[in-house]
């Protein structure tokens, strides 16, 4: 697969015991590390899709805890190398994964466990209640190229 222009995933390691498990997801010495504004969880009840959503100035680090999302990425930016390309991750309890999505990059997920996703995001700017850099397109927008629909085989 090629990677969208900017974006960078990170092998996450689970430490299990006797007493439940530990995983770290993100620090400020990793290569990928780029400044911290917020972090928050979201979760995502099965077979629903969030999707499209952009931001401006912020990047996103998104690791799924609980259950499993398919993420979605899409490249729409004029001037990028990769415009056009989309990615897709299925990652969560069985791919601990943490994924970073610059700005300007659609992104969006469908929870495809039987149980709520529940994800957090590590994100590089604080939360703007009067002005939200949030924008948003159609979760089954045709010009985007990835149908959220499952695929049986
Ligand atoms: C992000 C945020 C949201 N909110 C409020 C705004 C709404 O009233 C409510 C739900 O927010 P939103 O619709 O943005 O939540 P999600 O649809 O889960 O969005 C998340 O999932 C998708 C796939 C993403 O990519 C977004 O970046 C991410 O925010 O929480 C806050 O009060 N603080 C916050 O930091």
């Amino acid at each position: 697969m090629q990677l969208i222009s900017g974006v960078h995933t990170k092998q996450l390691k689970v430490i299990p015991d006797e007493r439940g498990r530990l995983m770290e997801i993100l620090r400020r010495d990793d290569e990928i590390f780029d400044g911290f504004g917020q972090v928050y969880m979201t979760t995502t009840l099965p077979g629903v899709v969030k999707a499209w959503h952009l931001h401006k100035k912020q990047t996103d680090n998104v690791c799924c805890v609980f259950g499993m999302i398919r993420l979605g990425l899409f490249d729409d930016r004029e001037d990028s190398p990769t415009r056009g390309v989309v990615n897709e991750f299925f990652m969560g309890m069985h791919r601990p994964l943490l994924v970073q999505i610059p700005p300007l990059v659609y992104h969006g997920w469908k929870c495809v466990s039987l149980e709520e996703a529940l994800i957090v995001n590590t994100v590089t700017e604080p939360y703007d209640y009067k002005d939200p850099d949030e924008f948003r397109r159609d979760a089954h927008d045709p010009a985007i190229p990835l149908d959220w629909a499952r695929k049986d085989g």
